[in-house]
């Protein structure tokens, strides 16, 4: 459910589960005797990936000139410093979206259509339903016996180029389904055509829907597609998107298109059956007939059941486990639109694809032109869209929280990655805060929400629970780690050499699908490249790499054609690839929500899987120093939040913030900015309301009629005029002024300038991205306000650095703590890691065993007299105690980037000294400093 807005390396999510909810028990433990196993066809890669591999485009033309939110990718190999500026890649993970809009099935739910076409009565739909070719379905399968994991020392290499061997096929841990794998393939009913992943919903990715309508047939869907990227505003492509992520979205979504078009007449029935009753039988029934699948899995009956009785419900399931369906099963049977609220527009095009055939779907990201959104919302209104997937700052856009108020009745809306709401989760999101249970009745009439997560430890549940207000008997929640995972830890000193060792050793050597997570960009490009030279198929996955190589990374590694994909936490959100094999983190994860998270995607095929973490402590250090790159100091927000409230930006009118400039000028974050922004907005106090981000800087060019003859004409063009400045003959202005002084929305002015160069008049280029708002009221004193926002801030902080500490504790314990009793054995500690985590999740509050968390060194000899001698070296610079400190720790920041200072010899050199300690001692030194000033 999460990364990553402009995506980012760290947006994880999902996870698995636990051992209550297997039915069928994990293989390698006490299991039944394994049905005949189906050997997998033997691998074709092995080294091969790299000859194959196509040459790299050509980097395209980019589009006029618009500033970019600065969304710099670490510099490849040498890791060290650059790579962790942006460790996660968090600026460019989550981007924008263009409007992508299905075009529907003729079979689309009939009575939401009737619904839809009683309150828009000039709509004329169009009802069809076809009926669809049954289908297969998935098999259980047996176990092999676990294996022990091989530390460096004792492992055998065998021939590099040995062939994986072949597996049993395996059975979800969780299937409901007990029937064995021959009589299960016989019996099972034959999916419909088209619900298979990539099938059914046709769509355009302008959301017209009007495949047919094309003359050009061959090149509508390319052609219209990019020409409405370079068509955005201003004529420059919608920020937050390159091209080839545009490529990208496209090409799943004419993939979609190409595939099943048609329903099921049975389908419909059983909908009609369930809708008038749904108890466990017709829902079962429905189940079949839609998915082909035998019975639910544990939790997704009950938490159908109470969504289709529109009971608010907080579900909680392990990666895998299959949480869409709970609110996919409700779409069919529910009368108003279902509104799937999603965090990564990859997520949401992935989740769209596998809707099945008969139910129509929509997507609407952020940042889509005007013209995309009513495009969009004409289908909407039409009823030819029945679940709709949305960002999160969707909710910011006005306009599109009033198009649901009279005519789109919404009957539910489901929140994927649920936690992200929470800031104690490991992936909050800012643009998650006004995800509220008010704000969702008031502005979109909403009386059912379904909140789904893998992974939420109790006060993070309790903080969704409470701002979605679900009752609290309405959690449905199993544990949170899959049985059939085998789970290792060793420690290691050299672990490029021991994850070689590990790839060429039993279990992972026969395995032919293998994430290796790391945390640097520059990481991944290092160990893949040594992975090859060292005959591994593998490749590079993070979010620093261009939209279009990310996929090409994943569809290989989809079809096999890659053995091992080394990637940041960026590789794996809605990877819906049941067959992973093995999981290797080569440094340590940040939290245990992660660490569930990334084991998770090993194995959802319900067979075992191992997977194996290589622990040390200099990681340890260097992500633990990273947890403090979004410190503030309350003197720096006092600063900011004086700028916000300035005098020159008045109640009412429309304000904004560049966010690069701003982030420097203040030394925080965007991200922080945005929250604390959204904390103006959403706290107990309304300050602000938050509008959608614009480019706020525009430079206009004339090319027919003089600038004063055209203004005698336009109003818009008279004000601008007015509120600009000449820079090289051309006008130059903020278009926050232009929409103030018309008191019209800054999209109307976007509108306008349009036209207008549709009309060859003019030509405009738009620059500065920036947080726009209206303030609603300025607050009496800002001491409070900044002293109470710098402390939830620092908490924030805290709770991110509790939560590495409980993720090396748990390793530390395993390697040195555990007495290998009860199952663990060797560097195998299913049962003791299992244990822990189960423990986790039940507290109320992250906690660490301080026993085994190593604890940064709380002095250094030698720290002052470096402080010292790099004040005084650097005197040309104005710094804060974190400046300072930041720089001892090697952390990039706005204001004191890598680019600039990694070259300094004092980067990095205090990563193991705790990080309070160095900005004490940075705080003495400029103390004295300025009394000799003084
Ligand atoms: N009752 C069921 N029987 C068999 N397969 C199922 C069942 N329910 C879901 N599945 C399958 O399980 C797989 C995972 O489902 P889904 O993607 O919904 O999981 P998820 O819980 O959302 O995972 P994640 O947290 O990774 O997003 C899908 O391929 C889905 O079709």
């Amino acid at each position: 459910m999460y990364s990553p807005p402009h995506a980012g390396d760290s947006d994880s999510e999902g996870s698995l589960l636990l051992s209550d909810v297997s039915v069928s028990p994990p293989r390698g433990r006490s299991q039944p005797p394994p049905p005949p196993p189906k050997p997998r066809p033997s691998p074709k890669h092995t080294a091969t990936a790299k000859s194959k591999s196509k040459p790299k485009p050509k980097p395209k033309a980019k589009p006029k000139p618009v500033a970019s939110a600065g969304t710099a990718a670490a510099p490849p190999p040498p890791l060290p410093s650059a790579a962790l500026s942006d460790p996660h890649g968090l600026a460019s993970r989550i981007a924008a979206a263009p409007a992508l809009v299905a075009a529907t099935s003729t079979v689309s739910s009939s009575s939401f259509r009737r619904l839809v076409q009683s309150r828009n009565p000039s709509f004329d739909p169009v009802a069809a339903f076809s009926a669809p070719a049954p289908a297969p379905t998935p098999t259980p399968a047996p176990v092999p016996t676990p294996t022990e994991i091989p530390t460096a020392a004792a492992a055998q290499c065998p021939a590099p180029d040995a062939p994986p061997r072949a597996r049993p096929k395996r059975v979800h841990p969780n299937s409901v389904s007990e029937v064995p794998p021959a009589v299960a393939e016989a019996e099972q009913p034959k999916r419909p055509r088209g619900s298979g992943e990539g099938n059914f919903v046709r769509l355009n990715i302008n959301g017209y829907g009007r495949k047919r309508t094309f003359r050009n047939a061959k090149a509508r869907r390319p052609t219209k597609y990019r020409s409405w990227r370079r068509q955005g505003a201003g004529g420059v492509k919608p920020q937050g998107y390159g091209d080839e992520e545009g490529d990208f979205v496209a090409e799943a979504l004419m993939e979609r298109e190409k595939k099943g078009e048609v329903g099921d007449a049975g389908v419909l029935k059983a909908v009609e059956a369930a809708r008038e009753d749904p108890s466990e039988q017709n829902l079962e029934s429905l189940l079949r007939l839609a998915y082909g699948y035998d019975s639910f899995r544990k939790g997704q009956l009950e938490a159908i059941q109470k969504v289709v009785a529109a009971e608010s419900t907080m579900l909680v399931l392990p990666t895998g486990a299959g949480k869409s369906l709970c609110y996919q099963i409700p779409a069919m049977i529910l009368p108003g639109l279902t509104l799937v609220v999603s965090p990564l527009l990859s997520l949401m095009v992935d989740q769209l694809r596998k809707l099945p055939a008969f139910l129509p779907g929509g997507l609407l990201a952020s940042n889509q032109t005007s013209d995309e959104f009513h495009e969009t919302l004409q289908r909407l209104r039409g009823g030819d869209i029945k679940v709709l997937f949305v960002s999160p700052e969707r909710f910011l856009n006005e306009e599109f929280l009033l198009i649901f108020r009279d005519a789109l009745p919404i009957s539910l809306v489901a929140i994927d990655e649920a936690h992200c709401i929470s800031e104690w989760s490991h992936n909050f999101r800012p643009s998650y805060l006004r995800l509220r249970a008010s704000l969702l009745r008031r502005k979109l009439n909403v009386q059912c929400i379904l909140a789904m997560t893998a992974t939420a430890t109790t006060q993070t549940l309790e903080e969704i629970v409470n701002a979605l207000e679900i009752p609290s008997n309405n959690l449905i929640k199993t544990s949170q780690i899959r049985d059939n995972l085998q789970l290792s830890i060793s420690t290691s000193d050299n672990r490029l050499k021991d994850l070689l060792l590990l790839l060429k050793s039993s279990p992972f050597v026969d395995m032919k699908s293998i994430i290796v997570y790391c945390k640097f960009q520059g990481e991944t490009d290092y160990v893949s490249k040594c992975l090859c030279d060292n005959n591994i198929s593998a490749k590079s996955y993070h979010s620093g790499l261009p939209m279009k190589n990310r996929s090409r990374v994943q569809e290989l590694f989809c079809s096999n054609k890659i053995r091992v994909v080394v990637a940041t936490v960026a590789f794996g959100m809605g990877l819906d690839k049941s067959d992973v094999e093995g999981v290797i983190h080569y440094s340590l994860p940040e939290s245990l929500e992660e660490y569930v998270q990334e084991t998770g995607r090993a194995g959802r095929d319900g067979r075992l899987s191992h997977c194996h973490l290589l622990l040390d402590s200099t990681t340890f250090y260097k992500i633990r120093s990273l947890s403090h790159s979004d410190g503030v100091d309350e003197y720096a927000i006092s600063k900011f939040l004086y700028q916000v409230f300035s005098c020159e930006n008045s109640t009412g009118s429309i304000c904004s913030l560049v966010k690069e400039s701003t982030s420097r000028k203040f030394d925080i974050k965007e991200e922080v900015l945005l929250t604390v922004l959204t904390q103006l907005e959403i706290g107990g106090q309304q300050y602000l309301r938050l509008l959608p981000q614009f480019s706020v800087t525009c430079t206009l060019y004339f090319h027919k009629t003089s600038p004063q003859l055209l203004a005698d004409k336009d109003v818009l063009v008279r004000s601008v005029l007015n509120k600009s400045e000449t820079k090289d003959g051309n006008f130059v202005f903020d278009m926050t002024k232009i929409a103030n002084d018309l008191d019209i929305t800054v999209n109307e002015v976007i509108d306008h300038l349009q036209q207008l160069k549709f009309s060859g008049e003019i030509s405009f280029e738009l620059k500065d991205p920036a947080y726009c708002y209206v303030i609603l009221k300025k607050p009496d004193g800002l001491n409070t306000l900044s002293a109470n926002i710098t402390k939830w801030v620092s908490e924030v902080e805290s709770s991110k650095i509790t939560k590495l500490d409980a993720m090396f504790a748990l390793a530390n314990f395993a390697v040195k703590g555990c007495q290998r009793t009860d199952g663990c054995s060797g560097s195998q500690h299913t049962q003791c890691i299992q244990k822990k985590i189960m423990e986790y999740f039940s507290k109320n509050e992250a906690t660490s065993d301080n026993d085994y968390c190593a604890q940064p060194h709380k002095s250094s000899p030698f720290l002052q007299a470096d402080i010292k001698v790099f004040l005084q070296s650097n005197s040309f610079a104005k710094f804060t105690p974190r400046a300072v400190a930041r720089i001892m720790h090697g952390i990039s920041s706005p204001g004191f980037p890598s680019a600039t200072w990694s070259k300094n010899h004092f980067w990095g050199r205090y990563v193991e000294v705790d990080f309070p300690v160095v900005m004490e001692a940075a705080k003495a030194e400029l103390v004295k400093l300025v009394g000799k000033g003084a």
